[in-house]
Parts: structure tokens; C-alpha cells; sequence
């Protein structure tokens, strides 16, 4: 089984968890347009969505499927997203598509967090992954020599401004023993908007795409 066939597995594994006529929240990323795609096969039993990224907003109105404003929505029962890295705890590090802030928005507001990934994903320890932060522009040097501080190794993500008009630092080298900790830390630098780390509002529900079928964990 390829992990692409793993990600599709979970991803329509989430349709289940979708609940009828209400709006839901979409993430961002290639195991996430799998459940786009999913979706698309209920758009008549559902009222539409909420969307955390200009790429998914587009797929969802390609396949017909009606994308509200946040703002305009007080009540969302799930958002469905993937992850880089989730740990037993279902701490995730997100933000690998750069997406990262829109997604903590709308996981703010759901009721459940709804997480699908292939197996690839699970790890005991965050932080193999290098940790997306996403920075002010004029605050990047600045906020690289604070990262430092923090035991970090951070890169510059040449070319990639977020649907924000921000840039991505990218944070190597971190053995995340802490992540609620470290998610404060790191979010409490100026010119910091957000990092992706997320522990302090971590994943309900996880869905992992294995050779063997998709594995429910709560
Ligand atoms: O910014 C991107 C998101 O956090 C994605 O959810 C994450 O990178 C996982 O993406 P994929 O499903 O493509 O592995």
C-alpha cells in the first residue's frame, strides 16, 4: 500500500464523523484534499464549509461545495486536518504546507479536532520534523536569534509568503519534550503570529491510514 493510499484510507475515514447540515471545517494539505474529495460525495446532506487556506477554499468550490467566512459561522462540530507529526499525547506539529495560523483559527472554534494521517506520521517524541513558526516579515532576523535561544536551528523558507503575507522559519534540531511549554514559549516572541505546535488544542479524534485498514485513537 503506498502512503498515499494510506492518507486517502483516513481521510474518508472522517466522513463518518461529519454531521448532517452543518458547516465543517476543512484543513490543508494532501491528505486533507482526499476528505475534500470525500466530502464532495455528501455535499447535498451538508450546509458547507469553513476553509483554512486559499488552496482548500478552491478545491472546495471546484467540487461545489459552498465556503463561509469564519467570521460569519459561531458553531463548527468538527474540523478535519492532517498532521507532520502527531505523538501518543495527539500533540501535533502542523504547518509543513504553511498553513499553520488559519488552521489553529478554525481548530479554535470546532468542537472536535478530527486528525488524519498515514502512519508515517506517529512518532513517541515532536520535533524530528523541523517546527514551522510563522513571522512578521520585518521580525524575521529577530525572531530567529530568539528561537536560537531556544535550542533551535532555525531556516528561512526561501519563496513561501503564508495566505497571510507572512514568512515561515523553519525550526530544526527541537526535541519537543514540552510541548504545551514550548508552544507558549515560542508564541510569546514578538513578531511571532503563530507557531505549529499544536498541544495546548491538540487532536479529539485520530484516524491513521495503515497497510492494515485505518486506526481510530481518542
Ligand atoms: O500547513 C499544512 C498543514 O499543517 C498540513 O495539515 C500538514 O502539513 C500535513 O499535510 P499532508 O497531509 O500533506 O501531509
Amino acid at each position: 500500500m503506498t502512503q498515499d493510499e494510506m492518507k486517502k484510507a483516513a481521510g474518508w475515514a472522517a466522513l463518518q464523523y461529519v454531521e448532517r447540515d452543518s458547516i465543517v471545517g476543512v484543513g490543508t494539505g494532501s491528505t486533507v484534499n482526499h476528505f475534500i474529495d470525500a466530502l464532495a460525495t455528501i455535499k447535498a446532506d451538508i450546509e458547507g464549509a469553513v476553509s483554512s487556506s486559499e488552496a482548500s477554499t478552491a478545491k472546495l468550490k471546484a467540487l461545489g461545495i459552498p465556503v463561509y467566512d469564519l467570521n460569519s459561522v459561531d458553531k463548527l462540530s468538527v474540523y478535519v486536518d492532517g498532521a507532520d507529526e502527531i505523538n501518543p499525547h495527539m500533540d501535533m506539529i502542523k504547518g509543513g504546507g504553511a498553513a499553520l495560523t488559519r488552521e489553529k483559527i478554525v481548530a479554535a472554534v470546532a468542537d472536535k479536532f478530527i486528525c488524519i494521517v498515514d502512519n508515517t506520521k506517529q512518532v513517541d517524541i515532536l520535533g524530528n520534523f523541523p517546527l514551522p513558526v510563522e513571522v512578521i516579515p520585518m521580525a524575521r532576523s529577530y525572531v530567529a536569534r530568539e528561537l536560537v535561544k531556544l535550542g533551535g536551528d532555525p531556516v528561512y523558507r526561501e519563496g513561501v509568503v503564508t495566505d497571510n503575507g507572512n514568512v515561515i522559519l523553519d525550526v530544526y534540531n527541537l526535541k519537543i519534550m514540552e510541548p504545551k511549554v514550548l508552544e507558549d514559549k515560542i508564541n510569546a516572541i514578538v513578531g511571532v503570529v503563530t507557531n505549529g505546535l499544536f498541544a495546548k488544542r491538540g487532536a479529539d479524534v485520530l484516524l491513521v491510514g495503515t497497510p492494515d485498514g485505518v486506526k481510530t485513537f481518542k
